[in-house]
């Protein structure tokens, strides 16, 4: 089997009284989508926030390519190759879309406070460059015709892809999301499902996603964990999930009436 991008090993994250995250492993191969489903409060915010490192694993550990997160601050997970997107989009509504992408790419283009304070020849075409490589992420995400409009007077569906732009600009190797389809409309979630097979097909990305939208779920995964009560229940290809009985009881049967639609 070929070795994981992604381990997580027997997780546990207790607050207090809750157990949130109870013994959870998964492993996540690389290039490939991975999502994590389950009704509310299963524990699946929880996890992106251990592997992200906001919050702390009680018990166990997660791995990146091999080499321990565990420990390691948020920005040191990122510098790693891990990025991610929230649930509730946290742009800059003010900037522009471009200004957005390259608050993400700073790591990438920053030349020194000096150099920046008297806009310099050197500061010039480091902010060219970052411009350039902006512009060239908003293409990936469909934003191409937006860098100039500010994030805030998006629609939303474009705000969350904007999102998914910023994420990019730290060049990881790991994306994870957040519930990158919540309030979506159809036809924007059919557009989402275009751009993260892009991701992963043309960018060689791996993404680990949350997400209640059957639609996007069923029709990117290559694989779906499903977690209940902070446990995880199943895990599997996606037919295997749609057809678990144990799944159904959990989690598809409320689902099915909407027909994994949006
Ligand atoms: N910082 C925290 N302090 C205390 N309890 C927390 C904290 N974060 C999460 N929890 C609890 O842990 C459990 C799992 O929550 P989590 O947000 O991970 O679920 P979820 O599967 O992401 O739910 P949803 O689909 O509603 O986003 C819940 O009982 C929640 O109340």
């Amino acid at each position: 089997m070929e070795a994981n991008i992604l381990g997580v090993n027997n997780v546990t994250v207790q607050f207090g009284g809750i157990i949130a995250l109870s013994d959870v492993s998964l492993e996540v191969t690389p290039g490939t989508i991975h999502a994590v489903i389950g009704p509310n409060g299963a524990g699946k915010s929880t996890l992106l926030n251990v592997i992200s490192g906001i919050y702390s694993a009680t018990k166990g550990d997660v791995s990146f390519e091999g080499e321990r997160l565990s420990g390691l601050a948020g920005h040191e997970i990122n510098a790693k190759g891990v990025a991610r997107t929230f649930q509730n989009t946290e742009l800059f509504k003010e900037m522009t879309a471009l200004e957005n992408v390259k608050v993400g790419l700073d790591r990438f283009h920053a030349c020194g406070v000096i150099n920046s304070a008297l806009h310099t020849k050197q500061w010039k075409k480091s902010d060219a460059e970052a411009d350039e490589a902006a512009r060239e992420l908003l293409k990936l995400v469909g934003l191409g015709d937006d860098e100039t409009s500010s994030a805030g007077i998006l629609p939303f569906g474009k705000q969350r892809r904007l999102e998914i732009a910023r994420a990019l600009a730290t060049r990881p190797k790991l994306l994870l999301l957040d519930e990158p389809a919540a309030g979506l409309r159809a036809a924007e979630v059919e557009d989402l499902i275009a751009i993260l097979r892009e991701l992963k097909t043309n960018q060689g990305l791996t993404i680990l996603i949350i997400d209640h939208v059957m639609a996007l779920v069923m029709a990117i995964s290559d694989r779906i964990s499903v977690l209940n009560f902070g446990h995880k229940i199943a895990d599997g290809a996606p037919k295997e999930i749609r057809e678990s009985a144990e799944v159904i009881k959990a989690y598809l049967g409320e689902k099915a009436a909407d027909a994994y639609s949006t």
